[in-house]
């Protein structure tokens, strides 16, 4: 096994993007699980830098903040565009994607039961954004003409909201078409065809 490390909860959450990414480029990592009322001791969590999973080992340097993980993979796997100007848009894409996340997240985990609906309807307002990026880029991928961490960001992301709505991108066929194409790629397919991420509930809470 590689050098990697997440340490996390049973949960896909913040972690679905990097391990997606960490099997498209055909790396081995280990897992570390850990359950709430372990995490609720306090031991665990008075060593993370911000008191939060995931934490990310490579070897002997350890990383918090999921964005930042998926940074270093991409620096590392050649996966951050093809310039300091592409790594630049790939930045801002997933900046992107993180602002998309956490209105997923905040509905998930806060309004559920009385947002969820409102929040599938309001939808193509944040869909449309990548949509039309990809749209422009014509190469299936968010900069440039090969995949970078943005992508699988995004693509992590989109798949929840197909869980949450199954016909949310019925109206966006060029997200339609990244996500098939992800999907359809060897190593990809084989992680989500595993039982490692389907025994995985999205979220902390059940709600999906
Ligand atoms: N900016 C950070 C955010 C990390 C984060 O929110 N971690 C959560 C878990 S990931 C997530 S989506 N949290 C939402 C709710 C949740 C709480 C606990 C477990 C699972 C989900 C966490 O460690 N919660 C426990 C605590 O703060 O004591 C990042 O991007 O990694």
């Amino acid at each position: 096994v590689g050098p990697y490390t997440i340490t996390y909860f049973a949960v896909r959450g913040r972690c679905g993007a990097l391990r997606i990414m960490l099997a498209d480029q055909g790396q081995e990592w280990k897992e570390v699980v850990v359950d709430f009322p372990e995490w609720m001791k306090g031991t665990l969590k008075s060593t993370c830098v911000f008191g939060q999973l995931p934490k990310f080992q490579d070897g002997d340097l350890v990383l918090f903040q999921s964005n930042a993980i998926l940074r270093h993979l991409g620096r590392k796997h050649d996966a951050y565009g093809k310039d300091g100007d592409e790594a630049a848009l790939v930045d801002m894409m997933c900046d992107g994607v993180e602002d998309f996340r956490l209105k997923y997240v905040k509905m998930i985990y806060q309004e559920y039961d009385t947002g969820k609906d409102t929040y599938i309807k309001d939808l193509p307002n944040h869909l449309d954004k990548f949509e039309a990026v990809l749209a422009k880029n014509k190469t299936g991928f968010l900069v440039g003409n090969k995949s970078s961490f943005a992508d699988y960001n995004l693509f992590d992301l989109l798949l929840n909201h197909l869980v949450l709505s199954s016909t949310c991108l019925d109206s966006f066929p060029s997200l339609k078409s990244f996500v098939e194409k992800m999907s359809a790629r060897p190593k990809i397919k084989a992680f989500l065809d595993s039982e490692a991420y389907k025994k995985l509930p999205i979220n902390g809470n059940g709600k999906q």
